[in-house]
């Protein structure tokens, strides 16, 4: 039996939507019962696309997608990990077609249907309108598991009419609805309007590639350890072990097909690490020497942390404001046999510091990560325009604060994952004129790409030096 849920969703900032028809015009309303206790069984496809489409829901009030799918899983102890990978795949599916779907649910329901109602045919729509040849599932199991699943959820049991008449004419009348959605650009490209329009005035040459490439799955890439191993030697073991990769950066290893972690050979070792082939960059280039004293001020979870430990025998404090963050920061240190102090702190602020100067800073600072929205294609629907002026502010202030603990001759690197240059160039840029700090070579904005030989997120570093 269905319990009648009770947790109310946290209701945060209305979410941006594509363009509706005056019906659907209106505020959706938040949900208001997120517990996901269900009578489906865990093998089912319908338990799956339910507690995907309660995690989309999540997402809608302002939730990012992995915390949404841990409150999820959090409910169901008959869980197992297959349903959850398919829960995980369909919701991010979900999520880099929500464009296309919520137009699509537009156009053919009467009435905007209820949050939970909308995020099942969210999800069921971006299996059923899924790029991938073959499609993930057959047509007429994905309608009959998602009205099953709309029938055994209290939020959703009255739509179920409405949920199998909307799936079964997208199925009739597919390329004709289709073509109709596609002329909104926000059902085109699957980002909320004002994301189109800043990557349009940022890259007006590459925009379009930059869109499709946050839409595409991110590649599995590895960092080899170079305290253990080389990239050779470790390639030949991956071959031994029958998994296909190829080298794609100096310490960097892509899978040709992703596999769980604990699939991957000598990673509970510590002999690689998950880490995106441009996050690779930064500590090589911070030029980190034996016995220099480093600071990484926004570390976690510390994948450039450790990467810097590989590299030097250095005296590293990892620190980072958000203290739960930064325990991930030590559990990857173990797993590496690493050592580094840890600091929760705001990096604002001094009232942590002990006086010394560091030889070189790492500053990879919170940004609106618009650059990684592969891995994480929630973060479009939860952004809102005004953060990246906020989130510039913030960053400003941190690089300000960091630069007086930078020893003369010292080097800071500034790291974002964003393509915005308000986050990034022109934070640089200013950045120098406030300190008169001497630019080094660094890649500047790297764009997304991918194809033969590379495979990356977007990321910016620029890199200082303070007059000696
Ligand atoms: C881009 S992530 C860092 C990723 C990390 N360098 C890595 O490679 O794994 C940014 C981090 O900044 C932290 N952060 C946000 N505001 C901060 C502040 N005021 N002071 C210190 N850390 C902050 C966040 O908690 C987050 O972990």
């Amino acid at each position: 039996m269905n319990k009648r849920p009770t947790l109310s969703l946290k209701s945060a900032a209305k979410p941006a939507a594509p363009k509706m028809r005056a019906s659907h015009a209106r505020e959706l309303k938040p949900a208001l019962q997120t517990n996901f206790q269900t009578s489906l069984k865990p093998d089912a496809l319908a338990y799956s696309l339910m507690g995907a489409a309660n995690a989309i829901a999540q997402v809608r009030t302002g939730t990012n997608l992995p915390l949404a799918l841990g409150h999820v899983w959090g409910r169901l102890p008959e869980i197992t990990p297959q349903a959850r990978g398919a829960m995980q795949d369909i919701s991010y599916r979900a999520m880099r077609q929500l464009g296309q779907s919520e137009a699509l649910v537009s156009l053919m329901a009467p009435k905007a249907p209820e949050p939970l109602v909308s995020a099942l045919l969210s999800c069921a729509l971006a299996l059923l309108a899924s790029p991938d040849e073959p499609r993930p599932y057959e047509d007429f199991t994905v309608v009959d598991q998602t009205v099953t699943a709309a029938e055994s959820h209290p939020d959703t049991a009255r739509a179920k009419g409405m949920v199998n008449a909307v799936l079964r004419r997208f199925l009739r009348e597919r390329q004709a609805l289709l073509d109709a959605v596609l002329l909104q650009p926000v059902a085109k490209w699957n980002y909320p309007q004002w994301w189109i329009d800043a990557a349009k005035t940022a890259w007006p040459q590459q925009w379009q590639a930059i869109l499709a490439s946050g839409n595409s799955a991110p590649p599995l890439t590895l960092r080899v350890n170079a305290r253990h191993t080389t990239v050779e030697q470790y390639l030949a073991k991956l071959a031994a072990a029958g998994i296909g990769a190829s080298q794609i950066g100096p310490y960097a290893v892509r899978l040709d097909k992703a596999v769980g972690v604990q699939l991957i050979p000598g990673f509970a070792d510590g002999e690689v690490s998950v880490q995106d082939a441009g996050a690779q960059l930064a500590a090589p280039l911070l030029d980190v020497q034996n016995g220099m004293r480093v600071l990484d001020a926004c570390a976690a979870p510390g994948g450039k942390t450790c990467h810097i430990l590989e590299l030097a025998d250095a005296d590293v404090t990892a620190l980072d404001a958000d203290a739960k963050r930064l325990a991930r920061v030590g559990e990857n240190l173990q797993r590496l046999q690493l050592k580094a102090s840890l600091q929760a702190a705001d990096a604002q602020n001094k009232d942590w510091w002990d006086g010394q100067q560091y030889d070189r800073i790492l500053a990879d600072v919170p940004c609106t990560a618009s650059g990684i929205v592969r891995r994480h294609p929630d973060i479009r629907w939860l952004r809102r325009k005004a953060d990246t002026l906020q989130l510039a502010t913030l960053s400003g202030k941190i690089l300000d604060n960091l630069w007086q603990m930078l020893a003369p001759g010292g080097k800071l690197l500034f790291v974002t994952c964003s393509l915005w240059p308000q986050e990034s160039e022109a934070q640089a840029a200013a950045f120098a004129v406030r300190h008169q700090a001497v630019r080094l070579d660094a890649p500047g904005q790297l764009l997304p790409a991918g194809g033969s030989g590379q495979d990356h997120d977007g990321l910016f570093y620029a890199l200082f030096q303070k007059n000696a």
